[in-house]
């Protein structure tokens, strides 16, 4: 039976988030929750995105964007685009739920969880990098205003040890440590992923255990290249390795490719430009490139790839559309707006404000059923026949002269823009 008064709880501001949330959503589905999925996304999320998030999501629901705007803290965990998770905290304000669970955008459910709702408020795992922290990529919490507003306020005076959400909501609910063993969640419930390995003999022990896995850190499944004929990722030099991690990370991919990517493509319409011929595709701001196998393909797929290039859109290549159905022409959904809580903090004024609650269509219009069920819409192709490579390209970064120059001048931003990492991904992309 569904439970309509609870819900687990995502964010995505950006279209690779977008994609990590699909990925998300229809884990859960897959593993048949009861419970509502709403996902919590930014104004700016286009048209097409938006129908592609009302076939996994129950409620999609726009918020306005939060960032904590601390870039001396977020420099210390060197992830200077973190600001932004300060907008998690609008999930206390969805109080039609009297329970919910958050779940990060990269994370990956692996069965079903939702004995995860008998929890308390606030019941999280401990992060792996401080294990006296809990980690905010998975916690249990009741929506509700008056905590809202504390929340902001306490924001206000105090800000985030990390610039990040992790930050503030362990100052806020700072006796979680020591109080009540019953809201700390077994490892098993936000695995992180990449760090598994280091205690490989627990791992081992305990790993078959996994409910929930985490890919935290600054790389995410989508930074890597899939190839759908070997059902695995290339491992790229000094990318995080071990053989559990790269499971994990097939995992995800395997879902990407089977479950989101045809509903993307079939809900897209940009998939059938000229583009086409070098097979690469414009996602909102990101670009799923689908190289096709040279070698070894059959008669039948090489057929298949030569009137793609040609005239047909690459959606026809692997996916297979039927009539849209009656339901189709069902009257628009009403829109609610929550009005903003009373007398909200002032710096955050603007920002608190939930702008546009959407309903989504019936449960039974969903396009995506849960997997175990064929869809009754899209009908795949063997895109592992056919395809070599698959991988998902963020937005080039705009030209930034005044950093250019103090990079000229010596003073580097070692801790940011300049970190390690940031580097190693530009060199990445020029020599792909
Ligand atoms: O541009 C962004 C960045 C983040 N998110 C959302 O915020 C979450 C947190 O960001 P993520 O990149 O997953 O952070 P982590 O690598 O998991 O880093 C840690 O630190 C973050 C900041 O404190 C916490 O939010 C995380 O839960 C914690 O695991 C994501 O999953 C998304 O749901 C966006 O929607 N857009
Ligand atoms: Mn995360």
């Amino acid at each position: 039976m569904p439970v309509t008064d609870q819900a687990f709880v995502t964010l995505a501001t950006s279209d690779v988030y977008f994609q990590g949330a699909l990925v998300l959503g229809h884990s859960l589905r897959h593993h048949r929750t009861s419970r509502q999925l709403v996902i919590l996304t930014t104004p700016q999320v286009p048209s097409f995105m938006r129908v592609v998030l009302r076939c996994v999501f129950d409620e999609v629901i726009e918020v306005k964007e939060i960032d904590s705007r601390d870039a001396a803290h977020l420099a210390l965990m060197k992830r200077p685009e973190l600001g932004i998770t300060f907008t998690k905290l609008h999930c206390w304000a969805l109080i039609k739920y009297t329970k919910c669970v958050f779940l990060d955008a990269d994370t990956l459910v692996l069965c079903n969880v939702d004995e995860l709702f008998d929890r308390e408020e606030i019941s999280a795992a401990p992060d792996p990098g401080w294990p006296d922290c809990f980690n905010t990529g998975v916690f249990v919490f009741r929506p509700s205003l008056q905590t809202y507003n504390r929340l902001f306020q306490f924001a206000v005076e105090h800000g985030s040890f990390d610039g990040g959400d992790q930050g503030l909501l362990n100052s806020f609910f700072n006796d979680w440590a020591v109080k009540d063993i019953d809201k700390h969640l077994p490892f098993i419930y936000n695995l992180s992923s990449s760090i598994a390995y280091t205690y490989l003999p627990a791992f081992r022990h305990f790993g078959h255990e996994a409910k929930i896995v985490h890919f935290l850190g600054p790389v995410k499944p989508w930074h890597y290249k899939h190839n759908p004929q070997t059902r695995s990722v290339f491992q790229e030099f000094g990318s995080p390795s071990g053989h559990h991690h790269i499971h994990f990370l097939n995992l995800w991919w395997e879902v990407y490719n089977t479950q989101i990517l045809p509903l993307v493509m079939q809900h897209n319409d940009t998939w059938g430009s000229r583009e086409l011929q070098q097979h690469k595709h414009q996602v909102g701001h990101v670009e799923v490139t689908i190289k096709p196998a040279s070698t070894d393909l059959d008669k039948s797929s090489t057929q298949q790839l030569e009137s793609s290039k040609h005239e047909m859109p690459a959606m026809e290549t692997f996916v297979h559309k039927k009539e849209p159905r009656s339901s189709d022409s069902s009257p628009p959904e009403p829109e609610i707006f929550l009005q903003p809580p009373p007398r909200p903090a002032e710096v955050f004024k603007e920002e608190m404000q939930l702008i546009n609650i959407e309903e989504s269509p019936r449960s039974d219009d969903r396009v995506l059923e849960p997997s175990s069920q064929p869809s009754p819409d899209v009908e795949l192709l063997d895109l592992a026949a056919s395809v070599s490579e698959l991988s998902i390209g963020t937005e080039p970064e705009p030209y930034d002269p005044e950093g250019r120059q103090k990079w000229e001048e010596g003073h580097m931003d070692y801790m940011g823009k300049d970190s390690f990492e940031n580097i190693k991904k530009k060199l990445d992309r020029f020599l792909e």
